[in-house]
């Protein structure tokens, strides 16, 4: 990773063995969270789906925490049912809201309604008391370079990247995928107090130093918008 050359300000947080560095993430998440409840009558999480956050979640669960004090939600998921194997709901449900996690809130991105776009109301109606800034965001990243639902070919991109785009969440239909999505939008990602971005695969740290190499087109790679000081990559093979 040292080779990448992050942009200033971008902490390198990789490591060479992928359950250390989901543990490590872990640790850095619930020293954050448990910091926050010190100030705070309630903290937010929020968490990407994917493949990649697997042995993270299975870390964080088991973490130490006044879990009931804790707001989990997801930065994207997909327009299907909760026991759909694309759910990233079902992901979060099964690997990380259990242990000691098991009493945190959850709040759902999918809600009723036939496409994401149709359901919106009620998924703001779902976040409306959702304190902002939020505290701890950890993103995932494709090989596109999209990150949460921020795809680059979803033409709705440029509305939910607007940094005054008033609304919280948005629908994506990128031509690309196979389920319409619904993603935060930029302004509380962006916004976030503790953001992470979480990979693995040398295919990853590729996509990583193509965003990195040309960092002002960001409708192209939406992740390049994230590459920000303050960001904390943990990346392993
Ligand atoms: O579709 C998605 O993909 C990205 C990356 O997923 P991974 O399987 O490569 O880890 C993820 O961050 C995003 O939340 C998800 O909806």
């Amino acid at each position: 990773m040292s080779d990448v050359g992050l942009p200033k300000g971008v902490s390198d947080r990789s490591g060479e063995n992928p359950d250390e560095v989901a543990r490590n993430l872990a640790d850095a998440v619930a020293g954050f969270l448990m910091d926050r409840l010190k100030e705070a009558p309630r903290a937010s999480l929020v968490v990407s789906g994917g493949s990649t956050p697997l042995p993270f979640f299975k870390a964080l669960s088991t973490r130490e925490l006044d879990w009931s004090r804790v707001d989990v939600l997801l930065a994207d998921e997909r327009w299907v049912d909760a026991d759909n194997d694309a759910s990233n709901t079902r992901l979060v449900k099964d690997n990380l809201l259990q242990n000691r996690a098991a009493s945190a809130r959850f709040l759902s991105l999918k809600q009723s309604g036939a496409t994401p776009a149709d359901g919106l109301d009620r998924v703001k109606a779902e976040l409306a008391d959702l304190a902002l800034p939020l505290d701890v965001l950890i993103l995932g990243m494709g090989n596109d370079g999209h990150t949460a639902s921020l795809f680059p070919d979803a033409p709705e991109l440029a509305y939910a990247m607007d940094p005054e785009c008033q609304d919280i969440v948005a629908a994506t239909t990128p031509a690309s995928q196979p389920q319409k999505r619904i993603t935060l939008t930029w302004p509380p990602l962006r916004d976030a107090r503790f953001t992470a971005l979480h990979l693995k695969g040398e295919d990853k740290l590729a996509t990583l130093e193509r965003a990195i190499s040309e960092p002002e087109k960001i409708l192209e790679m939406p992740v390049r918008a994230f590459l920000k000081p303050g960001l904390q990559v943990f990346w392993s093979p």
